[in-house]
Protein backbone atom coordinates (compact mmCIF):
# COMPACT_ATOMS: atom_id res chain seq x y z
CA UNK A 1 0.00 0.00 0.00
CA UNK A 2 1.21 3.60 -1.04
CA UNK A 3 0.18 6.05 1.55
CA UNK A 4 0.43 9.97 0.49
CA UNK A 5 -0.14 12.98 2.76
CA UNK A 6 1.18 15.84 1.33
CA UNK A 7 0.16 18.98 3.44
CA UNK A 8 2.06 21.48 1.44
CA UNK A 9 4.70 21.32 -1.78
CA UNK A 10 6.47 24.74 -2.74
CA UNK A 11 8.86 25.61 -5.26
CA UNK A 12 11.15 28.55 -3.59
CA UNK A 13 8.03 30.31 -2.19
CA UNK A 14 5.32 29.31 -4.59
CA UNK A 15 2.58 26.74 -3.27
CA UNK A 16 1.89 23.99 -6.18
CA UNK A 17 0.61 20.94 -3.84
CA UNK A 18 -1.69 21.28 -0.70
CA UNK A 19 -3.32 18.90 1.21
CA UNK A 20 -2.98 15.85 -1.32
CA UNK A 21 -4.06 12.87 0.92
CA UNK A 22 -5.10 8.99 -0.62
CA UNK A 23 -3.94 5.32 -0.60
CA UNK A 24 -3.22 3.11 -3.09
CA UNK A 25 -3.60 -0.77 -2.51
CA UNK A 26 -1.16 -3.26 -4.44
CA UNK A 27 -1.57 -4.14 -7.45
CA UNK A 28 -4.11 -0.93 -7.88
CA UNK A 29 -3.86 1.70 -10.13
CA UNK A 30 -4.68 5.62 -10.16
CA UNK A 31 -4.88 8.16 -12.96
CA UNK A 32 -4.34 11.74 -12.10
CA UNK A 33 -6.37 13.95 -13.91
CA UNK A 34 -6.06 18.02 -14.31
CA UNK A 35 -5.03 20.66 -16.41
CA UNK A 36 -1.52 21.64 -17.69
CA UNK A 37 0.71 22.96 -14.46
CA UNK A 38 -1.86 21.84 -11.75
CA UNK A 39 0.97 19.51 -10.00
CA UNK A 40 0.49 16.40 -11.63
CA UNK A 41 4.37 16.17 -12.41
CA UNK A 42 5.69 17.15 -9.06
CA UNK A 43 2.97 15.18 -7.43
CA UNK A 44 5.00 11.99 -9.21
CA UNK A 45 8.31 13.72 -8.78
CA UNK A 46 7.69 13.78 -4.84
CA UNK A 47 6.63 10.17 -4.60
CA UNK A 48 9.66 8.99 -6.46
CA UNK A 49 11.49 10.62 -4.69
CA UNK A 50 13.04 13.69 -6.77
CA UNK A 51 12.11 15.99 -4.93
CA UNK A 52 12.12 16.61 -1.08
CA UNK A 53 8.92 16.82 0.94
CA UNK A 54 8.76 19.32 4.07
CA UNK A 55 5.31 19.26 5.23
CA UNK A 56 4.19 15.63 4.61
CA UNK A 57 4.45 11.73 4.76
CA UNK A 58 4.50 9.27 1.81
CA UNK A 59 5.17 5.48 2.85
CA UNK A 60 5.31 2.40 1.39
CA UNK A 61 4.20 -0.69 3.27
CA UNK A 62 3.85 1.58 6.32
CA UNK A 63 7.44 2.64 6.18
CA UNK A 64 8.14 6.03 5.27
CA UNK A 65 10.36 7.06 1.74
CA UNK A 66 12.96 9.17 3.44
CA UNK A 67 13.11 11.25 -0.04
CA UNK A 68 16.34 12.97 -2.11
CA UNK A 69 18.47 13.96 1.48
CA UNK A 70 18.98 10.32 2.41
CA UNK A 71 19.70 8.41 -0.78
CA UNK A 72 22.40 9.04 -2.76
CA UNK A 73 20.46 8.22 -5.90
CA UNK A 74 17.22 10.01 -6.15
CA UNK A 75 14.44 7.28 -6.84
CA UNK A 76 13.19 4.16 -4.54
CA UNK A 77 14.60 0.86 -5.90
CA UNK A 78 11.06 -1.08 -5.76
CA UNK A 79 9.70 2.31 -7.90
CA UNK A 80 9.80 3.41 -11.88
CA UNK A 81 9.38 6.56 -13.08
CA UNK A 82 8.86 7.00 -17.14
CA UNK A 83 9.03 10.68 -17.52
CA UNK A 84 8.49 12.95 -20.00
CA UNK A 85 11.88 12.93 -20.58
CA UNK A 86 12.57 9.57 -21.87
CA UNK A 87 15.45 7.35 -20.16
CA UNK A 88 16.65 5.22 -22.97
CA UNK A 89 19.94 4.77 -24.89
CA UNK A 90 20.16 6.12 -28.44
CA UNK A 91 23.16 4.15 -29.47
CA UNK A 92 22.39 0.81 -28.62
CA UNK A 93 19.55 -1.48 -29.62
CA UNK A 94 15.64 -1.99 -27.98
CA UNK A 95 16.90 -5.14 -26.20
CA UNK A 96 20.34 -3.74 -25.13
CA UNK A 97 18.38 -1.09 -23.64
CA UNK A 98 15.34 -3.47 -21.92
CA UNK A 99 18.20 -5.60 -20.33
CA UNK A 100 20.51 -2.74 -19.43
CA UNK A 101 19.49 -2.82 -16.01
CA UNK A 102 19.14 -7.16 -15.39
CA UNK A 103 21.62 -8.49 -13.42
CA UNK A 104 22.93 -11.00 -16.72
CA UNK A 105 22.99 -14.39 -14.51
CA UNK A 106 21.36 -16.60 -16.81
CA UNK A 107 21.73 -15.44 -20.35
CA UNK A 108 18.49 -17.48 -21.43
CA UNK A 109 16.39 -16.26 -18.46
CA UNK A 110 17.03 -12.64 -19.21
CA UNK A 111 16.78 -13.31 -23.04
CA UNK A 112 12.73 -14.48 -22.27
CA UNK A 113 12.39 -11.31 -20.14
CA UNK A 114 13.41 -9.41 -22.83
CA UNK A 115 10.67 -11.34 -25.29
CA UNK A 116 8.32 -10.12 -22.47
CA UNK A 117 8.21 -7.17 -22.30
CA UNK A 118 9.00 -6.52 -26.28
CA UNK A 119 5.07 -8.15 -26.39
CA UNK A 120 3.94 -5.98 -23.14
CA UNK A 121 4.82 -3.00 -25.33
CA UNK A 122 4.54 -4.26 -28.75
CA UNK A 123 7.70 -3.96 -29.96
CA UNK A 124 8.80 -7.52 -31.00
CA UNK A 125 9.62 -6.54 -34.71
CA UNK A 126 12.30 -3.92 -33.15
CA UNK A 127 13.93 -5.85 -30.40
CA UNK A 128 17.76 -5.70 -32.56
CA UNK A 129 17.11 -1.87 -33.98
CA UNK A 130 19.08 0.98 -32.52
CA UNK A 131 16.58 3.20 -30.34
CA UNK A 132 17.91 6.53 -32.31
CA UNK A 133 16.15 4.92 -35.66
CA UNK A 134 13.05 4.70 -34.09
CA UNK A 135 10.03 6.63 -33.40
CA UNK A 136 8.88 9.14 -30.73
CA UNK A 137 6.47 6.59 -29.82
CA UNK A 138 8.42 3.53 -30.57
CA UNK A 139 11.25 5.56 -28.05
CA UNK A 140 8.27 6.04 -25.09
CA UNK A 141 7.17 1.90 -26.02
CA UNK A 142 11.09 0.79 -25.34
CA UNK A 143 11.04 3.19 -21.57
CA UNK A 144 8.20 1.57 -20.64
CA UNK A 145 9.84 -2.10 -21.39
CA UNK A 146 12.86 -0.75 -19.68
CA UNK A 147 11.01 0.38 -16.67
CA UNK A 148 9.28 -3.16 -16.24
CA UNK A 149 12.57 -5.00 -16.56
CA UNK A 150 13.22 -5.11 -12.75
CA UNK A 151 10.03 -6.31 -11.75
CA UNK A 152 8.90 -2.61 -10.00
CA UNK A 153 6.63 -2.69 -7.43
CA UNK A 154 5.10 0.87 -8.46
CA UNK A 155 5.35 2.33 -11.85
CA UNK A 156 4.58 6.08 -12.17
CA UNK A 157 3.69 7.22 -15.51
CA UNK A 158 3.99 10.96 -16.89
CA UNK A 159 1.78 11.23 -19.59
CA UNK A 160 3.33 7.92 -21.12
CA UNK A 161 1.20 7.68 -24.48
CA UNK A 162 1.72 11.16 -25.65
CA UNK A 163 3.51 10.16 -28.54
CA UNK A 164 1.59 7.12 -29.57
CA UNK A 165 -1.13 7.08 -32.28
CA UNK A 166 -4.47 6.28 -31.25
CA UNK A 167 -4.40 2.48 -32.54
CA UNK A 168 -1.43 1.23 -31.06
CA UNK A 169 -2.02 3.74 -27.83
CA UNK A 170 -5.15 1.38 -27.45
CA UNK A 171 -3.31 -1.48 -27.53
CA UNK A 172 -0.64 -0.65 -25.70
CA UNK A 173 -2.71 0.41 -22.71
CA UNK A 174 -4.94 -2.82 -22.76
CA UNK A 175 -1.70 -4.90 -22.78
CA UNK A 176 0.18 -2.73 -20.25
CA UNK A 177 -2.53 -2.76 -17.47
CA UNK A 178 -3.34 -6.36 -17.79
CA UNK A 179 0.11 -7.20 -17.91
CA UNK A 180 0.78 -4.82 -14.62
CA UNK A 181 -2.58 -6.55 -12.27
CA UNK A 182 -1.13 -9.59 -13.63
CA UNK A 183 1.99 -8.97 -11.97
CA UNK A 184 0.16 -7.02 -9.02
CA UNK A 185 2.25 -3.99 -9.73
CA UNK A 186 0.69 -0.83 -8.21
CA UNK A 187 0.35 2.18 -11.41
CA UNK A 188 0.18 6.11 -10.94
CA UNK A 189 -0.55 7.46 -14.38
CA UNK A 190 -0.54 11.65 -15.16
CA UNK A 191 -2.63 11.97 -17.94
CA UNK A 192 -4.66 14.67 -19.41
CA UNK A 193 -6.58 11.80 -21.25
CA UNK A 194 -9.95 11.62 -19.66
CA UNK A 195 -11.04 8.39 -21.70
CA UNK A 196 -7.74 6.56 -20.59
CA UNK A 197 -8.76 7.86 -16.95
CA UNK A 198 -11.79 5.78 -16.79
CA UNK A 199 -11.18 2.92 -18.76
CA UNK A 200 -8.22 1.84 -16.99
CA UNK A 201 -7.63 3.17 -13.32
CA UNK A 202 -9.12 1.79 -10.11
CA UNK A 203 -8.89 5.24 -8.55
CA UNK A 204 -9.12 8.71 -9.80
CA UNK A 205 -7.50 11.71 -8.55
CA UNK A 206 -8.89 14.86 -10.27
CA UNK A 207 -6.76 18.12 -9.10
CA UNK A 208 -7.13 21.30 -9.26
CA UNK A 209 -4.66 23.98 -8.82
CA UNK A 210 -2.42 21.31 -6.96
CA UNK A 211 -5.72 21.17 -4.26
CA UNK A 212 -7.51 17.39 -4.34
CA UNK A 213 -10.75 18.42 -6.39
CA UNK A 214 -11.90 14.74 -6.11
CA UNK A 215 -10.82 11.27 -5.10
CA UNK A 216 -12.40 7.90 -6.01
CA UNK A 217 -13.47 5.27 -8.16
CA UNK A 218 -14.08 6.55 -11.66
CA UNK A 219 -17.45 5.71 -11.95
CA UNK A 220 -18.30 7.21 -8.99
CA UNK A 221 -17.23 10.29 -9.83
CA UNK A 222 -18.02 10.13 -13.33
CA UNK A 223 -21.89 9.43 -12.27
CA UNK A 224 -21.97 12.44 -9.57
CA UNK A 225 -19.93 15.17 -11.19
CA UNK A 226 -20.28 18.16 -8.61
CA UNK A 227 -19.03 21.05 -10.63
CA UNK A 228 -18.67 22.95 -14.20
CA UNK A 229 -15.10 22.69 -13.35
CA UNK A 230 -15.16 18.50 -12.46
CA UNK A 231 -17.04 17.57 -15.64
CA UNK A 232 -15.08 19.48 -18.02
CA UNK A 233 -12.61 16.70 -17.91
CA UNK A 234 -15.05 14.64 -19.56
CA UNK A 235 -16.57 16.58 -22.29
CA UNK A 236 -18.42 19.76 -23.17
CA UNK A 237 -20.61 21.07 -20.17
CA UNK A 238 -23.94 22.48 -19.91
CA UNK A 239 -24.48 24.54 -16.79
CA UNK A 240 -28.60 24.78 -16.43
CA UNK A 241 -30.38 26.84 -13.76
CA UNK A 242 -32.35 24.84 -11.77
CA UNK A 243 -35.74 25.59 -12.68
CA UNK A 244 -35.35 24.05 -15.84
CA UNK A 245 -34.68 20.72 -14.83
CA UNK A 246 -37.03 18.46 -12.93
CA UNK A 247 -34.33 16.15 -11.04
CA UNK A 248 -32.40 19.55 -9.92
CA UNK A 249 -28.82 18.55 -11.61
CA UNK A 250 -27.77 21.37 -12.91
CA UNK A 251 -24.26 20.33 -14.51
CA UNK A 252 -24.92 18.16 -17.83
CA UNK A 253 -22.33 16.26 -20.07
CA UNK A 254 -23.68 15.92 -23.92
CA UNK A 255 -25.17 12.54 -23.53
CA UNK A 256 -27.03 13.48 -20.58
CA UNK A 257 -29.48 15.87 -22.90
CA UNK A 258 -31.32 14.44 -25.93
CA UNK A 259 -33.92 15.99 -28.15
CA UNK A 260 -37.70 15.76 -26.56
CA UNK A 261 -40.93 15.43 -29.04
CA UNK A 262 -42.80 17.16 -26.15
CA UNK A 263 -42.41 20.53 -25.29
CA UNK A 264 -39.97 21.46 -22.34
CA UNK A 265 -38.93 24.30 -20.56
CA UNK A 266 -35.50 23.91 -22.38
CA UNK A 267 -36.09 25.03 -26.13
CA UNK A 268 -32.70 25.94 -28.12
CA UNK A 269 -31.25 27.32 -31.02
CA UNK A 270 -29.02 24.76 -32.74
CA UNK A 271 -25.77 26.17 -34.09
CA UNK A 272 -23.38 23.60 -34.97
CA UNK A 273 -23.33 19.85 -35.63
CA UNK A 274 -20.09 18.50 -34.94
CA UNK A 275 -19.43 15.14 -36.90
CA UNK A 276 -18.15 12.78 -34.09
CA UNK A 277 -17.81 9.03 -36.18
CA UNK A 278 -20.76 7.47 -33.95
CA UNK A 279 -22.68 10.23 -33.88
CA UNK A 280 -23.11 14.25 -33.76
CA UNK A 281 -22.36 17.22 -30.92
CA UNK A 282 -25.00 19.56 -31.26
CA UNK A 283 -23.90 23.02 -30.37
CA UNK A 284 -26.98 25.17 -29.64
CA UNK A 285 -28.11 28.40 -27.36
CA UNK A 286 -29.96 28.65 -24.13
CA UNK A 287 -31.13 31.84 -23.32
CA UNK A 288 -27.68 33.41 -24.66
CA UNK A 289 -25.81 30.51 -23.26
CA UNK A 290 -24.09 27.31 -25.22
CA UNK A 291 -25.58 24.27 -24.64
CA UNK A 292 -24.17 20.77 -25.73
CA UNK A 293 -26.09 17.43 -26.32
CA UNK A 294 -25.33 14.20 -28.66
CA UNK A 295 -27.66 13.06 -31.37
CA UNK A 296 -27.28 10.98 -34.41
CA UNK A 297 -27.80 13.40 -36.71
CA UNK A 298 -26.83 16.09 -38.34
CA UNK A 299 -28.95 19.21 -37.34
CA UNK A 300 -30.00 22.27 -39.12
CA UNK A 301 -28.11 25.36 -38.65
CA UNK A 302 -30.99 27.65 -36.37
CA UNK A 303 -33.45 24.83 -36.23
CA UNK A 304 -35.38 25.31 -32.68
CA UNK A 305 -35.64 22.02 -30.54
CA UNK A 306 -36.74 20.92 -27.43
CA UNK A 307 -34.11 19.05 -24.71
CA UNK A 308 -34.68 17.03 -21.67
CA UNK A 309 -32.24 15.27 -19.50
CA UNK A 310 -31.63 11.30 -20.14
CA UNK A 311 -32.69 9.63 -16.71
N1 LIG B 1 11.72 23.20 -10.83
C1 LIG B 1 10.71 24.05 -10.73
N2 LIG B 1 10.89 25.26 -10.16
C2 LIG B 1 9.85 26.14 -10.03
N3 LIG B 1 8.58 25.88 -10.45
C3 LIG B 1 8.35 24.70 -11.05
C4 LIG B 1 9.40 23.72 -11.22
N4 LIG B 1 8.86 22.63 -11.83
C5 LIG B 1 7.54 22.92 -12.04
N5 LIG B 1 7.25 24.16 -11.57
C6 LIG B 1 5.91 24.78 -11.57
O1 LIG B 1 5.06 23.99 -10.77
C7 LIG B 1 3.74 23.92 -11.31
C8 LIG B 1 3.34 22.46 -11.47
O2 LIG B 1 4.18 21.87 -12.46
P1 LIG B 1 4.00 20.34 -12.90
O3 LIG B 1 5.05 20.06 -13.91
O4 LIG B 1 3.95 19.50 -11.69
O5 LIG B 1 2.54 20.39 -13.58
P2 LIG B 1 1.82 19.29 -14.47
O6 LIG B 1 0.42 19.22 -13.96
O7 LIG B 1 2.59 18.03 -14.50
O8 LIG B 1 1.84 19.98 -15.90
P3 LIG B 1 1.85 19.31 -17.37
O9 LIG B 1 0.54 18.61 -17.51
O10 LIG B 1 1.95 20.52 -18.26
O11 LIG B 1 3.04 18.40 -17.46
C9 LIG B 1 3.78 24.71 -12.61
O12 LIG B 1 3.26 25.99 -12.34
C10 LIG B 1 5.25 24.78 -12.94
O13 LIG B 1 5.54 25.96 -13.64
Amino acid sequence: MLSVSIQSFSYASKAILQDINFKLKRGNHLAVLGESGCGKSTLLHLIYGLLHLDNGRIAWEGEQLKGPHHTLIPGEPFMKLVAQELNVMPFITVRENIAEHLPRLNPEEESDRVNTLLNVVDLEAFGNRKVINLSGGQKQRVALAKALAKAPKLLLLDEPFSSIDTFRKNKLRRSLFRYLKEENISCITATHDAEEALAFSDELLLLKEGKMERFGKPETIYNNLKTAYQAGFFGDVTVLPPETVPSGDRIFLPHQLTISEKETKIKVEVTTSFFKGSHYLIEAIYKGNPIFFNHIDEIETGKSVFLTEIK
